[in-house]
């Protein structure tokens, strides 16, 4: 499911609700933290608005906020008005990049012109922009105010239980950087979970029945979800249609992993969600409650040959993407995801808390457990244990392709057997009958 290397640089968090009053601002402060505590200070006004005067005042947050103040901030070219604010508390989205794009030229604003480059971020608020440059879509307000708070408060009383997840990485056994609990609908699936489910080498201890406010909420997630699917493969997919692989069935989530992150330090770091019982193409749903936090994407380039040597690079070869993801809003994880994306919520130098939740931030990833891919139904290795299923990402020769291998590698104390297969899956992500071990 996760790697959960905490990332030693740290990034400022653009934060835009209303603060506490913010440090004096640095000069080499970047624009975007530049920005919120301009916002802090003037929380009324919108932040294309904001943007505008800042840029018009050289960076200078100290001159942007006097001239806001003296209500001279006629700079503003593209929106209205600063005084089109926005005061709900909710989220407000920077429009940098449409802006940027139009500047350059009368032309549509062909989002294809933005790049990332190596070492660099590129910072999403736009739900256009997300969808555009990454492989997610974001919708903001998502929960009627009062369902969101409800959800949050019971999951804030959850986490009060929850426990860092404990996993090998190489020969050393770590703490995940977030404590977390699973949820699962029925009491028979919970003693499922316990006993055929691996997750990182290791059985999950803390599974839990799915509480009421996950209940309730489960409904419009599972109908955004299935909506931004078929959006997405109707305007960007090739030929309009799903993914190799890609179920075509409808998305029903019958799980969530349920994270606490609480403070600015707590994090995850890159990896992809393990594919082994979603299956291949997953698509996952993740509501973001309380503090607001970056969540960050990165599209994985694979290495040309086996000779170690770095091609056009493996890491972080044409930067990072970072998605703000407020208080309720829900993420759409889509099919490409998984398998050509890495992600993480990277620390935060600074948060804003937030009136209920104080410094934490519950995120909620509704999952679709496939009931073809029950252990019962995939490979074991020479240990005996149900496979862990995998996808080619580092080399270029059979990226994208699917293998099933040994879990215990990560399994403190335990050797892997080195159990390798090719994974055969069909046009709709089945796996096919060949590689079915029906041995339990
Ligand atoms: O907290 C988040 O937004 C993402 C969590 C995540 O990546 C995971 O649970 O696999
Ligand atoms: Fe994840």
């Amino acid at each position: 499911m996760k790697a959960f290397l905490a990332r030693s640089k740290r990034k400022p968090s653009p934060e835009t609700a209303i603060p506490p009053p913010p440090p004096p601002p640095e000069n080499d402060e970047p624009t975007e933290y530049k920005l919120a505590l301009l916002s802090s200070l003037h929380p009324t006004v919108d932040q294309e608005a904001l943007l505008d005067v800042l840029l018009a005042h050289d960076g200078s947050v100290q001159q942007a906020s006097a001239s806001l103040q003296a209500g001279l901030s006629n700079t503003s070219s593209g929106s209205n008005s600063s005084s089109n604010s926005k005061s709900t508390g909710a989220a407000t989205h920077q429009q940098s990049l449409k802006r940027y794009a139009l500047a350059q030229g009368p032309a549509s604003p062909t989002k294809k012109r933005i790049k990332t480059r190596r070492g660099t971020t590129l910072h999403l608020y736009d739900p256009e922009d997300v969808a555009e440059h990454t492989p997610c879509t974001i919708i903001h307000n998502f929960l009627p105010a009062q369902t969101a708070n409800d959800l949050l408060r019971e999951l804030l009383g959850e986490a009060t239980s929850f426990e860092k997840i404990s996993f090998k990485l190489f020969d050393n056994v770590v703490a995940s950087p977030h404590t977390s609990g699973f949820y699962v609908e029925s009491y028979d699936e919970m003693q499922a979970q316990k006993t055929d489910y691996l997750y990182n080498g290791a059985r999950l201890s803390d599974v839990r029945r799915i509480t009421p406010q996950l209940v309730h909420v489960k409904p419009a997630v599972q109908e955004a979800v299935n909506k931004e699917i078929q959006h997405r493969i109707a305007t960007r997919y090739p030929h309009g249609k799903k993914l190799k692989h890609q179920s075509p069935k409808p998305w029903v989530p019958n799980s969530a992993f349920v994270n606490c992150y609480d403070g600015a330090q707590q994090s995850v770091g890159w990896h992809s969600d393990q594919l082994t019982y979603l299956g291949p193409r997953a698509v996952i749903g993740s509501l973001s409650l309380g503090v607001a936090r970056e969540f960050r994407v990165r599209r994985i380039s694979p290495r040309e040959d086996d000779d170690g040597k770095l091609q056009d690079g493996d890491i972080d070869p044409a930067g990072q993407i970072s998605i703000y993801l407020p208080h309720n809003s829900l993420l759409v994880m889509h099919a490409e995801m998984q398998e050509e994306w890495k992600h993480c919520v990277t620390p935060a130098a600074s948060i804003t808390p937030h009136p209920i939740a104080g410094n934490k931030r519950i995120n909620v990833t509704y999952r679709d457990y496939r009931a073809n891919m029950h252990p019962r139904f995939t490979p074991r290795c020479t240990c005996g244990v149900a496979c862990v299923l995998r996808v080619v990402q580092r080399k270029k020769e059979n990226f994208g392709k699917y293998f099933w291998m040994c879990h215990a590698g990560n399994i403190p104390g335990k050797e892997s057997c080195s159990f390798f297969q090719w994974a055969d899956f069909d046009d709709d992500g089945n796996p096919r009958p060949r590689q079915v071990n029906q041995t339990k």
